[in-house]
């Protein structure tokens, strides 16, 4: 008979979902959907493994995930191929509500755009926890980098709820075992390395949304 407790249980590292970030840009600085995309798959799978508290957040990731890979699927996929072909697309076709959500509740640009800014506040919480020490509190710098981003766009009953949910973060050691990266040094170390790629990412994204005047879309 199978032993299966003495089978070793392959856990998921961090490390290859932050890297997914690197293999989203092409060489002519375009963000490919698909990879930006399952980064954000990696990063759910991660959150879900904190506990259920966060269940109400990932079910709202999941939700703009899967819409992005419904627009992936569809019969114009190729046009979303790159988020740079996906803006353009969509502003040529006039798929994107400008003033409220009305015919177009679900545009790529929409959406995107709330996981564009999600990856802000991932920026700040990650550097907030690569330059931390061994004292300082996950649930505190979770909410300082929540209230430097999402939390400007959630409406009150959101922020509260989010609030909430970060007193429940582990600590800090028992977050960087989590994450499943090796020693405090090495989850350093591999922070500063896949930081930059997010913070191109995200640079890449404010810009052509910027660009096109997207940055407030309903
Ligand atoms: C590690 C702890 C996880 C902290 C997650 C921080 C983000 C907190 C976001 C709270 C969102 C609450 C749910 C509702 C959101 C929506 O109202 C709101 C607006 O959408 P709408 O315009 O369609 O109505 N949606 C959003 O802003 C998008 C939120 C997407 C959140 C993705 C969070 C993924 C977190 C991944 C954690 C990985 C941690 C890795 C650290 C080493």
């Amino acid at each position: 008979m199978a032993d299966f407790d003495s089978v070793p249980v392959e856990k998921f590292s961090l490390k290859e979902v932050l890297i997914t970030f690197q293999s989203c840009l092409t060489d002519s600085q375009e963000i490919v959907t698909d990879s930006y995309v399952n980064g954000w798959r990696g990063l759910v799978r991660f959150m879900n493994s904190l506990g259920s508290i966060f269940s109400f957040i990932s079910k709202d990731a999941v939700n703009k995930i899967q819409i992005m890979v419904t627009h992936r699927n569809g019969e114009n996929g190729d046009k979303y191929e790159t988020l740079q072909s996906m803006v353009k697309y969509e502003l040529d076709n006039n798929l994107v509500d400008l003033q409220r959500r009305a015919e177009h509740p679900e545009s790529g640009c929409r959406t995107l755009l709330r996981l564009h800014r999600a990856l802000r506040w991932l920026e700040l919480f990650l550097e907030k926890l690569r330059t931390s020490t061994e004292d300082s509190k996950t649930s505190v710098m979770c909410t300082d980098a929540y209230n430097d981003s999402l939390a400007q766009h959630h409406a009150w009953i959101i922020r509260k709820a989010a609030t909430m949910a970060f007193c429940a973060l582990p600590g800090r050691a028992a977050f960087f075992q989590t994450m499943n990266v090796g020693s405090t040094e090495q989850v350093v170390a591999m922070l500063g390395e896949a930081m930059p790629f997010i913070s191109k990412v995200y640079e890449i994204t404010e810009e052509l949304y910027k660009q096109h005047n997207l940055l407030e879309l309903p």
